[in-house]
């Protein structure tokens, strides 16, 4: 007997629909395609249909008669949400460096003096395997609350390949005994061990000869990820490290341009990244760059809060062409933070898009970020069934009241993971 579910007469149900085949830019971000007092028919956890209650009722007349049925009169209905950058796998919390930031002292000074990433990885090299899992399977059924129903997760506070592999080895369990999705990207380029900093090139040779082979072999990772800046690795270390992963099938993206310009958005269309992530002080060329070769935007906001940073140029990347995504960057260091939605108020508020944009940004374009679009960040017939219900009449208000959670409902292929705001068992 089919499972079927009938979310019906929604004041709007947000679809998304028509971007599946390549991400939204420009104007096709402002692009929500939305149904007015709609409904969505979910069987064995995909979409049925989508559309006003009564032609989906004529339509699928078994599926519909059979369906278990939820009101959400007066809430507004849209894809889960996809979070396209996280370092979700990580162990404790950074608070001293957030007050020796507030003293004055910078995220690069921190993390030169060992503190920083370094200090997540002294944690998380301690903690053992059901530790790391135990905590961020927390973070996971929080992200669950705020709506989102996707996550992007990156290694590279192991900085061994055995460490690098125990936190991937914990994303791909939890991948399992976990409802949510997770797609996992290798990034043991996010830092060069403390006591290799004055001669970093015997670390990335493992980087590229030992730790991207295995990873690749034990099929852990999609994507490799490399932190470009001035003091981590150079332009060219991150080129020859996203084109080793490359060779071994994992497609690049970069952490690119965070601190200062240093030609990660340039790097990021030459070797062909699927997207080049932070971007805050990406330059003109680059931006260009990325518009004509199709790399996606993913701008992470919550991390130019924290740091109290210039934000990314969002606006200008938009209106150049360039696809753009958002995302909180989770990690204990320049964004704690799992809630998707207060990016979403700071992508209006404070880079200056709109809230059709960050909707289109934390969805579809989200779902290209990471290569999953063609089963998530839509709601269409024959897509994943993940779907996020909030308590709010009209998605204006997602970015209107700022910093609540919104949530109602979510529902996970088919399945309420969350239901009255709560998580379910
Ligand atoms: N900038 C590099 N990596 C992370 C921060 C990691 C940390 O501080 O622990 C980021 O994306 O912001
Ligand atoms: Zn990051």
């Amino acid at each position: 007997m089919a499972s079927s579910l009938l979310i019906k007469n929604a004041s709007q149900v947000v679809t998304m629909a028509g971007k599946t085949e390549k991400p939204a830019r420009q104007n096709a971000m402002q692009q929500l395609n939305v149904i007015e007092n709609g409904s969505v028919l979910v069987v064995d956890g995909k979409i049925k249909g989508v559309g006003k209650l009564e032609e989906l009722k004529q339509r699928y007349k078994d599926d519909s008669a059979a369906a278990e049925v939820v009101d959400a009169t007066g809430k507004t209905v849209t894809p889960g949400l996809i979070d396209p950058h996280t370092h979700l796998v990580h162990a404790g919390t950074r608070e001293n460096e957030y007050a020796m930031r507030l003293k004055g002292q910078s995220y690069m000074e921190i993390m030169n003096a060992g503190g920083g990433i370094h200090a997540t990885t002294r944690a998380t090299r301690e903690a053992g395997f059901d530790q790391l899992h135990e905590e961020s399977k927390q973070r996971l059924d929080t992200f669950f609350q705020y709506g989102v129903t996707t996550v992007e997760a990156k290694s590279g506070y192991g900085l061994s390949l055995e460490h690098e592999l125990k936190q991937l080895e914990v994303a791909a369990k939890l991948n399992e005994d976990h409802a949510m999705d997770i797609v996992s990207t290798f990034m043991g380029a996010h830092a060069v061990p403390v006591d290799e900093k004055e001669n970093p090139e015997p670390f990335v040779s493992r980087v590229i000869e030992e730790m991207i082979p295995e990873v690749a072999r034990r099929k852990l990772a999609d994507f490799n990820d490399v932190f470009c800046e001035r003091g981590v690795f150079t332009p060219d270390q991150s080129r020859r490290i996203l084109e080793a992963g490359k060779a071994h099938g994992l497609v690049p993206k970069i952490h690119a341009d965070e601190i200062e310009p240093y030609g990660g958005a340039e790097l990021a269309a030459e070797v062909g990244a699927i997207s080049a992530d932070h971007l805050l002080k990406a330059s003109e060329e680059g931006i260009g760059k990325m518009a004509g070769n199709n790399v996606i935007g993913v701008l992470l906001p919550g991390t130019a809060f924290f740091l109290m940073a210039e934000y990314a140029n969002a606006r200008k990347m938009i209106d150049s062409g360039v696809p753009v995504a958002l995302s909180t960057d989770a990690n204990p260091g320049s964004s704690p933070t799992l809630s998707l939605q207060f990016i979403m108020n700071l992508g209006c508020l404070k880079m200056g898009m709109t809230p059709e944009e960050v909707l289109s940004a934390t969805t579809i374009n989200a779902a290209h970020a990471i290569n999953r679009a063609d089963t998530i960040g839509s709601l269409e017939v024959g897509k994943q069934a993940d779907i996020a219900i909030f308590d709010v009449p009209n998605y204006l208000m997602l970015s209107y009241n700022y910093g609540m959670n919104h949530i109602d409902g979510v529902v996970k292929r088919g399945q309420f993971v969350v239901a009255g705001g709560q998580l379910e068992n």
